[in-house]
């Protein structure tokens, strides 16, 4: 647990997903004596009955550890916000060509969001499973620092929360690596000590993402062109079915094939020929709408990540308005693509200053 945090006086909302991560949060708490209150967030996969998955399972191994530590566990149903807000803010952005991610406004929305409006509220303290960590600075700022685990930090997750959630928020495992996390699990014997960790998109599980697509927004055929011949190579079922940077599954002959570009209006998708063609690249691009967690900060020499990968590239920004930069990579970065966040961090990639969405 973080150093600044004193919590033994707080009151502490959980939330308790059935995995392994947060059952060590109970754990963490409770040998400092504390008794939190645990939430079950509940969100079903719409009506089809093929989609449904794990959540029994999950709710049940949730219901085991609670008990175990004497806590109480409640199910809060956020299942119309989550394919409200999060499935509006994926199919908008999806349909204007850019790339979402889920998984990012799923904080802002849902874990930090809905829950906090329905029992969050309630508590001075929201503590999860996120392998990130926070510190407070001598003006008792709250900032978003790193997990010594680069392979799990999720601090790019947490990159659009506002300042009041960040300041709810509690990470009792973030300063763990996840080795560390199961070898508690295993030694305390908890009941999820050796499940799997969850895959894919946040909340949606097993849900294929095109098919959660595909139920959206249906197929809009049209063609891919050579960009540098404009000759074509084939069609494809719709825009949203490709991302930029994406070299497999486009199925075209005479490959390899690298997306590299989508023009909306006429509904075609661009590629390049060749394992690393330069189109691919990218050296320098735009980011908008920059939302800092803690407060607005000067940033010049700075490291960032546009992927869920445990690498940090560094970069020089240069401002060019209100929440608008350039970034300037030392090196080309492959498949920048408009709609990712541009999630940007201090120089030696501690502090998470925020995050911005790259432009077209
Ligand atoms: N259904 C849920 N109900 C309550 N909290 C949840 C739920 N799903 C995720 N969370 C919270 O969000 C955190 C991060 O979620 P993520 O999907 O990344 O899971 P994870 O890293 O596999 O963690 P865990 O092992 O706890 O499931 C979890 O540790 C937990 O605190």
């Amino acid at each position: 647990m973080n150093t600044t945090d004193n919590i033994v006086e707080k009151k502490i909302a959980v939330l308790l997903s059935g995995g392994v991560d947060s059952s060590v949060v109970v754990y963490e708490l409770a040998r400092r004596g504390l008794k939190p209150d645990c939430f079950y967030i509940k969100i079903g996969p719409e009506e089809e009955a093929e989609w449904d998955c794990t959540s029994e399972e999950d709710l049940e191994m949730a219901t085991a550890v609670a008990s175990r530590y004497g806590c109480r566990l409640e199910v809060v149903d956020c299942h119309k916000e989550y394919w409200d807000r999060v499935t509006r803010y994926t199919m908008d952005k999806v349909r204007a060509g850019f790339t979402p991610n889920p998984d990012v406004m799923c904080n802002r929305l849902i874990k930090f969001g809905a829950f906090h409006e329905k029992r969050g509220r309630d508590y001075d303290l929201i503590a999860t499973g996120h392998y990130a960590c926070t510190e407070t600075d001598a003006e008792g700022r709250k900032w978003l620092v790193t997990s010594p685990d680069p392979v799990k930090d999720q601090t790019d997750f947490l990159a659009q929360i506002y300042d009041w959630q960040l300041r709810k928020a509690l990470f009792p495992i973030g300063h763990y690596v996840k080795d560390e996390v199961r070898e508690i699990a295993l030694r305390e014997h908890l009941v999820t000590a050796r499940r799997k960790d969850s895959q894919g998109i946040c909340f949606l599980g097993k849900v294929n993402y095109n098919d959660y697509l595909r139920r959206y927004l249906g197929e809009r055929p049209g063609d891919v062109l050579e960009l540098e011949t404009g000759k074509r190579i084939g069609s494809h079922r719709g825009l949203w079915f490709h991302t930029i940077g994406q070299r497999h599954g486009l199925g075209f002959g005479g490959g390899p094939w690298y997306a590299v570009k989508k023009d909306v209006e006429r509904n075609i998708l661009y590629v390049s020929h060749g394992f690393e063609p330069r189109t691919a690249y990218r050296q320098d691009f735009p980011i908008h709408d920059f939302h800092f967690l803690t407060m607005p900060v000067d940033m010049q020499r700075i490291t960032f990540k546009i992927r869920h990968t445990p690498e940090y590239h560094p970069a020089v920004l240069e401002q060019t308005g209100p929440g608008s930069y350039i970034v300037h990579a030392e090196q080309p970065i492959q498949g920048v693509a408009p709609g990712q966040f541009c999630v940007v961090y201090d120089e030696r990639h501690h502090r998470c200053y925020g995050s911005g969405e790259i432009t077209v």
